[in-house]
């Protein structure tokens, strides 16, 4: 069997996303996420100016060559456009593969190590009322891990804030990116945080009691001493982790977090290779690899640094915003079913214009994921919906301090 096509496409239902499309000789097609969230079109262009010429010709069920050679013979590895870039081709392949051998593809990973994957949704809101509210509607739609993400005082706009309160009856509607022609700016004061967050864990136990699995997102905003503090204050709330405590650069930074915090940590979601997870996993310096398999080159390279985290009892926290396409998102559902040491899944739902450009089949049941037991990866790919929806020009925000610093956002 034969590729013959590797065609790309940029498609905004609500938000924009990137799919690759191969198809072979026989007719069978599989599609890949390639989504960089506020930088589309640079992956756009490395897919249709870069790589699709060279699959032409290839055999499809040479997932693992395909991989090595395009990360290996571009000489240039690493960074999020390039391994975006492999991971969509990736994932097609495991898709055809799937197709062809009639298996979703959770099964040619070694099959179900469980019957469905636990689930973590965001709850978020601009005063604890609202939070309550929205932790409330969560719960009603089955999660049962909520991360919780709150406004601060004296802030104008903080990370994971839902613009609507959730009473209001709408989806929620957390998209950091804003679209138009230039990013916009933040505020941020981490003194004023760390001293605001612990009291709404606080609330949020009082309220909701002990049982309920918390997590909390600090997006690389605190120094390694800061996130040792944070870590500490909010022992007493026993959260499931603390996610992206420190910038991600700093791996070192983590040892200092660790030595003083027993707070289990996360991180990973801007990582891009099995090597940016070296020192954390040997040193056991974080309980929960945040990889996403549209940012990590693909489902094979997620299978495997899985494999590697499990020697040390660390377990999966795949990366699961809207930005994931439909097609990234049924990927990790593939690997978190098939690993061992799966740990939750973050889910935070596609619009409903969304899912008329990417029919899924994976369900989400009583708090549990599941990928659904269509061959393949389970989705597909609606070509004359996605090109009903142009691509708009769009960036995430950035944070500046009280005295114009640039910060981390
Ligand atoms: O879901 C999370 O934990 C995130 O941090 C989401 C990121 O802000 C988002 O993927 C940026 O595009």
């Amino acid at each position: 069997m034969k590729i013959i096509a590797a065609e790309v496409f940029v498609t905004s239902p609500t938000r924009n996303f990137v799919t690759l499309r191969i198809t072979t000789e026989d007719g069978v097609t599989g599609i890949g996420d390639a989504t960089l969230n506020g930088r589309e079109l640079a992956v756009a262009a490395y897919l249709k100016e870069h790589v699709a010429q060279l699959l032409i010709g290839k055999d499809p069920h040479r997932i693992e060559d395909t991989w090595q050679f395009l990360y290996r013979s571009s000489y240039w590895r690493r960074g999020p456009v390039t391994m975006a870039a492999i991971a969509a081709v990736d994932m097609a392949l495991w898709d055809i593969k799937g197709k062809v051998a009639g298996l979703p593809v959770y099964q040619l990973l070694g099959g179900a190590s469980r019957n469905g994957l636990r689930a973590y949704g965001h709850a978020s809101g601009a005063d604890i009322p609202s939070l309550f509210d929205s932790v409330r509607e969560h719960l009603e739609l089955g999660y049962k891990s909520i991360r919780i993400q709150t406004a601060i005082p004296g802030i104008k706009a903080v990370y994971g804030v839902a613009a609507q309160a959730q009473a209001s009856g709408e989806r929620y509607d957390y998209e950091p990116a804003g679209r138009g022609a230039f990013p916009q700016e933040e505020d941020w004061d981490t003194r004023a945080y760390l001293r605001h967050l612990p009291t709404v864990f606080e609330a949020v136990r009082n309220e909701f009691g002990p049982e309920i699995p918390l997590l909390h997102d600090g997006h690389h905003r605190m120094t390694p001493i800061q996130a040792a503090k944070l870590g500490k204050a909010l022992e007493p709330y026993d959260l499931f982790w603390l996610e992206d405590c420190t910038p991600a650069e700093n791996q070192e930074g983590l040892r200092l977090v660790r030595q003083h915090t027993t707070t289990p940590l996360a991180i990973g979601e801007i990582f891009n290779t099995v090597y940016d997870f070296q020192t954390l996993i040997k040193e056991q310096l974080i309980d929960y690899v945040r990889a996403a398999s549209t940012h990590f080159g693909g489902i094979s390279p997620l299978k495997k640094v899985m494999d590697f985290a499990a020697q040390y009892q660390i377990k999966s926290g795949f990366h699961g915003p809207t930005d994931i396409s439909p097609v990234g998102f049924a990927a990790q559902l593939h690997v978190g079913l098939a690993i061992h040491n799966y740990g939750i899944q973050e889910y935070m739902q596609h619009s409903d214009k969304t899912n008329t450009v990417f029919e899924q089949s994976m369900t989400f049941t009583d708090g549990y994921l599941h990928p659904g037991d269509k061959p393949g990866l389970g989705v597909e790919f609606n070509e004359e919906a996605a090109n009903s929806f142009p691509y708009q020009q769009a960036y995430l925000p950035y944070n500046r301090l009280v005295d114009g610093t640039v910060h981390d956002w």
